[in-house]
């Protein structure tokens, strides 16, 4: 934890509601978003790292929650986001579907490289993209590390006429993404790191390699807002703000970090809101006119009971954030998680 004192278990505790969200189109293989909220001094807060990230790498985004509620964010520097569309590894076909709960975006960013699809699939889904952007519209693709050297160099070369922003996360490791960034210069394409900075024991080494022309900076897993900052700014890259298929309360952690951020240089992964068919607030952080505001949540008494998790799940999430706390509470001496990216899902 860093500049707040680690406040009690019990505290967390008093306000803990943990939430089980439909998706519209799954994404990233589940169909359902769990998160845990709860309330501090400085208003509501989010811990909903995903189920099967370890404890270590949990208690990273327990840091950030505890910083979001008990400490106030850094001045904004802008009161609204421009943010992209989200495009789940969904058929062709339904991408105008996707695309239509994202208005007034002018950039989107399209999932590839599913272990259950074929490259064919991907193309296709990046020309109905394209198709339905106009040459105007900006297209990022994010592959989470889901291919090799080879197939990502062969998969960039098959969607570069698609006129592509970035390519994020192509390969799992920090070698390989040297080596696919040397690979396909002459296309000019830039190499974004994700995984490689939130998953990995030291996010600034993908930066230190050479190996990324840009960074995908979340303030969850990164420890929170100054933390993700912090990391930012000595990577000396330039950046892009995204989330983790978040509830609003979590989004506006991320709309914070925007705000707050030097230069925006690119539209933020933070319209997520509309891939959720239900949310904790009546007025969800989802986008218009292609941005999201910066403001906090509260969530709704009402939609917190009516999206409840079962009770099997709450004493999960409730068991998992005592134990986080627990690392927490060891201090800084506590080890630093580095999952890999062994389960393939980002
Ligand atoms: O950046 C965006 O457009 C939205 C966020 C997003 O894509 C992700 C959120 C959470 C987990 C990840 O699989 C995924 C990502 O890899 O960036
Ligand atoms: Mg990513």
């Amino acid at each position: 934890m860093s500049d707040v004192a680690l406040p009690a278990l019990h505290d967390l505790l008093a306000t803990a509601r943990v939430v089980a969200l439909p998706l519209v189109t799954r994404f990233r293989g589940i169909d359902v978003r769990e998160a845990l909220v709860f309330e501090g001094p400085e208003g509501w807060t989010e811990f909903a790292p995903f189920a099967e990230y370890d404890d270590i790498e949990a208690a990273t985004w327990l840091a950030a929650a505890i910083d979001f509620g008990w400490r106030t964010p850094p001045s904004a520097r802008r009161d609204v986001i421009p943010v992209n569309a989200t495009v789940p590894a969904v058929d062709a076909d339904a991408v105008p579907a996707v695309l239509e709960r994202f208005p007034g975006c002018r950039t989107a960013k399209v999932k590839v490289a599913a272990s259950d699809q074929t490259l064919e699939q991907d193309v296709a889904r990046v020309r109905a993209v394209r198709a339905a952007m106009g040459p105007e519209g900006r297209i990022r693709v994010d592959a989470n590390g889901g291919w090799n050297l080879d197939q990502a160099e062969h998969a960039i070369h098959a969607l570069a006429p698609f006129d592509l922003e970035y390519v994020e996360q192509p390969c799992p490791d920090v070698a390989e993404l040297a080596e696919i960034r040397t690979r396909t210069k002459y296309m000019g394409i830039p190499i974004a790191a994700d995984e490689s900075v939130r998953r990995a024991d030291d996010p600034l080494a993908v930066a230190a390699a050479g190996a990324a022309d840009l960074l995908v900076v979340k303030a969850a897993p990164l420890g929170g807002i100054r933390r993700a900052l912090d990391i930012a700014e000595r990577a000396g890259l330039p950046f892009v703000v995204s989330s983790a298929l978040d509830t609003s309360v979590g989004l506006a952690m991320g709309a914070h970090l925007a705000a707050a951020a030097p230069e925006l240089d690119f539209d933020c992964g933070l319209g997520t809101a509309s891939l959720l068919a239900a949310d904790v607030t009546r007025d969800p952080l989802l986008p218009r006119d292609g941005a999201i505001d910066v403001r906090r949540i509260d969530p709704d008494p009402a939609l917190l009971d009516r999206s409840r998790a079962d009770e099997d799940r709450t004493a999960w999430w409730l068991a998992r954030l005592e134990r986080c706390h627990a690392i927490l509470a060891e201090g800084p001496g506590a080890p630093s998680g580095d999952a890999g990216l062994a389960d393939r899902t980002g």
